[in-house]
């Protein structure tokens, strides 16, 4: 993996000073994509056949949310036949719920794996975010909604950014099937007991390896 990274989170000490407008604007991006997050579960939490306010409260009412703003640097061959494979991010899933990603307008490199095992591209449409589901969501939706299997590969010249808003659970929430999925799937529970910081903290100790 190979990558500039600037992750954000709730640590308001972390925030760059420079350039001055940066802090401000970050903050305004996160409380928007915490806005609509939160709107984007209503509505999943209706279609689930459940009230709108589901996964709030002791679910993600205080929503724990981190963004990543990565760089991928751009790929310089001479002569176009030794193309790294390796400026990117390698194939997983997202932690928590959901996952807003705003990248770059005119580069396709973010992939998706679909359910025959294939990689298909999941390129950019201007204006839009690509919205992943996360882990928890495949739990508490008892796999209802799967978590995506994604990757990412830049084999374009030119230099890729992404700015990829995390929406999750409470750190300390404990993640199980909601009653109204088992009861639409199969009645019983397909997933474990999840608590997500712990989910968090392993999957970020076996995906970074330094
Ligand atoms: O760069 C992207 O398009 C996605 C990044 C990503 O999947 C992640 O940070 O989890
Ligand atoms: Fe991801």
């Amino acid at each position: 993996m190979l990558l500039d990274l600037f992750v954000l989170s709730y640590d308001p000490f972390c925030r760059p000073i420079q350039p001055t407008n940066f802090k401000m604007l970050m903050e305004e991006y996160v409380s928007l994509c915490t806005e609509l997050s939160r709107n984007i579960m209503r509505g999943i939490a209706l279609a689930l056949g459940g009230s709108p306010y589901e996964f709030e409260g002791e679910r993600a009412g205080n929503a724990f949310w981190v963004m990543r703003l990565i760089g991928y640097p751009g790929v310089h061959s001479a002569n176009g036949s030794d193309i790294p494979k390796d400026v990117g991010c390698g194939a997983h899933t997202d932690y928590g719920l959901l996952t807003l990603v705003n990248q770059d307008d005119d580069i396709t490199a973010l992939q998706v794996r679909n359910r025959s095992g294939e990689w298909i591209a999941a390129p950019p449409v201007p204006g839009t975010f690509v919205c992943n589901i996360g882990d928890m969501l495949k739990i508490y939706s008892n796999g209802l909604y799967e978590s995506t299997l994604h990757q990412v590969i830049n084999s374009s010249p030119k230099y890729r950014v992404c700015v990829a808003y995390f929406y999750e659970t409470n750190f300390d929430t404990a993640v199980e099937p909601l009653d109204i999925c088992k009861e639409r799937t199969t009645g019983a529970k397909k997933f474990e007991r999840a608590v997500y910081g712990e989910h968090l903290v392993n999957k970020v100790q076996t995906n970074f390896v330094y």
